[in-house]
Formats: C-alpha cells, sequence, structure tokens
C-alpha cells in the first residue's frame, strides 16, 4: 500500500495520522505542528514573563518529559526568556519513583537544567510505602495528592520560584471535567479547567502548558523525539472514578475524536457560568482547592498498566518502529477496534447535590504555617491521622 503524501508539507509521505483530526502527516511535520500548538497555547493566555524563573514539575513520566523537553525548545525557539529548573517529588515508593528519578536524572543532563528533589519524608516524616503500610492502598491516593501538591508548592518555595508548570494533559482536564460534571459539581469544575492556578495572593502558582494536547499526541511526540522518560505505573492502586471518568471519555474519542477537546471547551463555558469566574485564571488560591487536588494525582490514574491504552500505543510504536527505517507502511497509532479500554467499577456512593461554594481565602495552616485555605491544611490534617497509627509500624 503507497502511503499517502502529508498534508502539510505534501513532499514527504505521511507517517502518522493525528489522534486529534486523523490529519495525515509526515514526522517532521507533525512534530512542527505539535510544537507550534503549545506555543500558542503559551502565547495566547499570556502564561509566562520574560526573565522568569519556571519549576517543571517532572516525574520522568511521558507528559513531564515532553513538556521539559518542548519548553527548552520553544524557550530557545522563541527566545521567552526563561530559567527552566525541574522539580521532583520523591514520594518514597521504591521501585517505581526511585527508577523514575533515574529518569530525571538523565532528563537534567539531557536538557541542561538544574534539579531539585524533595522528598515526602523530609517534609512529613513519611514516605507512601510507609503510608501503605499504615492504612493499606485504599484511599492511598488521597494521601499522595495532598502531599504532592504541596510539596511541589514548598520546593518551588525552596528554589525561590513563584511559578511551576506541570505536564497535565487535555484528557486530564477532560476527565476532570466529566468527574465534576457527574457529581454535579460546577465550581470545582470550574477550577479544574483553568489552565493557571493560583491567584496573586497565592506565593506559588501553577500552570498546564499542555492542557490542549491529546496524550496519544504527546505519547508519539516522545517517540518521534526518542525522549528518555519512565513508562511504568504506579504500585498502589488508581483511583476508581477518575479510571470510569477516563474509560467514558476514551469511548467517546473512539468515534469522536474531537470528544476531548470539546469537553474541556465545554468546562470552560461552564466554568464562566459560575459566579465570580470572570476569567480563564482560577480564583481560588490554590493552596488547597480540591480540584487541584484532583489534578495533582498519581501517573497510575492514567492507567499505564501493561493492558492500557497508552501501554498498548507506546509497545505499538516500538514494535513497528519508524516506518521510514523499517520499510513498513504508514502507522496508524490508534484504531478503534484494536484497543480495549480497562473499565473499572466505581461503587462510589451517590454523593448528595453540593451547593455553590463561596471563594476561598487564603491563610497560613496554624500547624506547619504553610499556605492553606483553612485553619488547618489538608495534609496536617491527613498527618494526625496517620501519625496516631505510628506506634503500630516499623518505620
Ligand atoms: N513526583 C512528581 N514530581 C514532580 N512532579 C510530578 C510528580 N508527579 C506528578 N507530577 C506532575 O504532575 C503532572 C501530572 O501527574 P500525573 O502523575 O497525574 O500524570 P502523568 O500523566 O502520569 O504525568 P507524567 O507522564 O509526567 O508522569 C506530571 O506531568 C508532573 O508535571
Amino acid at each position: 500500500m503507497v502511503r499517502a503524501l502529508c498534508a502539510t508539507c505534501k513532499v514527504e509521505r505521511a507517517l502518522i495520522k493525528r489522534p486529534k483530526n486523523y490529519q495525515k502527516l509526515c514526522k517532521v511535520c507533525f512534530i512542527k505542528i505539535f510544537e507550534d500548538e503549545v506555543h500558542h497555547t503559551i502565547t495566547s493566555s499570556g502564561l509566562f514573563r520574560r526573565g522568569e524563573r519556571i519549576a517543571i514539575g517532572a516525574s520522568g513520566g511521558k507528559d513531564s518529559t515532553v513538556l521539559a523537553s518542548l519548553l527548552k525548545t520553544l524557550n530557545d525557539r522563541h527566545d521567552y526568556g526563561l530559567n527552566l529548573v525541574l522539580l521532583s517529588i520523591d514520594e518514597g515508593i521504591k521501585g517505581y519513583r526511585d527508577d523514575s528519578l533515574d529518569t530525571v536524572k538523565r532528563n537534567a543532563l539531557q536538557y541542561d537544567m538544574p534539579l531539585k528533589i524533595v522528598g515526602y519524608d523530609e517534609l512529613y516524616g513519611w514516605t507512601m510505602d510507609q503510608v501503605v503500610a499504615t492504612i493499606g492502598k485504599r484511599g492511598n491516593c488521597t494521601y499522595c495528592g495532598v502531599f504532592r501538591r504541596q510539596a511541589l508548592d514548598r520546593g518551588a518555595k525552596m528554589l525561590g520560584i513563584q511559578h511551576v508548570v506541570t505536564g497535565h494533559n487535555a484528557d486530564d482536564v477532560a476527565e476532570t471535567v466529566m468527574m465534576n460534571l457527574l457529581r454535579g459539581d460546577l465550581p470545582r469544575l470550574s477550577r479544574g479547567t483553568s489552565i493557571v492556578t493560583g491567584s496573586q495572593t497565592s506565593e506559588v502558582k501553577r500552570s498546564k502548558p499542555l492542557k490542549y494536547a491529546y496524550e496519544k499526541e504527546i505519547v508519539l511526540y516522545a517517540h518521534h523525539k526518542k525522549l528518555d522518560y519512565f513508562s511504568t505505573e504506579c504500585l498502589y492502586s488508581p483511583e476508581a472514578f477518575r479510571g470510569s471518568a477516563r474509560s467514558l471519555i476514551k469511548n467517546l474519542e473512539k468515534v469522536r475524536p474531537s470528544a476531548i477537546l470539546d469537553i474541556v471547551r465545554s468546562g470552560e463555558d461552564m466554568a464562566r457560568l459560575v459566579p465570580g469566574n470572570t476569567t480563564d485564571a482560577c480564583h481560588c488560591t490554590g493552596a488547597d482547592g480540591p480540584a487541584e487536588e484532583e489534578m495533582t494525582g498519581c501517573g497510575s490514574q492514567n492507567g499505564r498498566s501493561s493492558g492500557s491504552e497508552m501501554a498498548r500505543m507506546e509497545a505499538q510504536l516500538v514494535q513497528t518502529g519508524d516506518p521510514k527505517n523499517s520499510g513498513a507502511n504508514e502507522v496508524e497509532v490508534y484504531s478503534s477496534g484494536s484497543v480495549v479500554l480497562p473499565m473499572r467499577q466505581s461503587k462510589g456512593k451517590r454523593s448528595a447535590p453540593k451547593k455553590a461554594v463561596a471563594k476561598q481565602t487564603l491563610g497560613k495552616c496554624e500547624r506547619c504555617g504553610y499556605m492553606s485555605s483553612q485553619a488547618i491544611c489538608k495534609a496536617c490534617m491527613l498527618l494526625e491521622d496517620l501519625n496516631k497509627n505510628r506506634p503500630h509500624i516499623e518505620i
């Protein structure tokens, strides 16, 4: 079968069928278009200012590795004038985070960026292995999410940096929109769709430059740019509700590729209906906001288990290789028939309709002194519970 010509340059043979819109592109044009689109997101939302120091939340996974590589490329190409630093949180999960941190250490050399690693053990006196040994796997993602969110802020403060970027992508945002839609929680939905969280009053703002990038295109970009990233799921259990929202969206995407971006855009439109929300930038403090809790999940939420779609896609890419070299035909990196999504059954209780929540005001946690919208921050509340059980386990 003769491969079609690239829809953009019309010279090279198409190698990639874009998951986003089925456009057939050659490798060079795909990479250029993907980079241009992220550049557009950054400039149109005025994400950075010249001279700004940016901490890239680096987990070693595909999203944050692509983010680091892309920001370096765009910073050089468009002269953003940014000072980029890698910031990694070591949750203390042996056989998972220690391996992914090795990847980040290599990335630091590859991209010539300084790397700061901050551990849960030094911040909280607990590793996630110890937390799971105490509370079991159920609910451990809540601890990890709350601790990581604060750890990223604290790591940034240690570096004297006020802006953290994370590798959250369009699929992540669509999942958050869907979850909050299903819960009937519009205020939380509104916070989850913002490209920037944290305001002038909060000490560290967070943003998602890959907000409009499809996860599948991130995998393709990483593959074709031959990026060095870590691809194993967390050893501890994923969050069931997010998994169900994800399956729902992936099934929609099969019949309507634009579904992911449509959900993101609908989320943005609905966010404008929330009283007090006038711009895309989130008005919550970002320190303790529930939407942030959801957006700072763990890699396992994205289901990279061997049976998952992303794992299949990665395996397929590795197997097929680059058709230019292997002589194979055009790579269709996805196919609606070939992907079987893991359906996780959620036994979650039906939650009562929620009232609109008032805007949060930033203060300081009475215990740790860290920024919080409540008297005692969530991390301290969780630590209190954990510490009650401390005598029962060996640390
Ligand atoms: N341990 C960590 N250290 C620093 N940043 C992290 C860490 N874990 C997650 N993040 C940040 O949060 C983002 C979303 O993380 P999450 O694990 O939910 O998604 P992911 O799709 O698996 O991301 P990635 O592919 O980058 O691991 C990551 O892209 C990264 O920027």
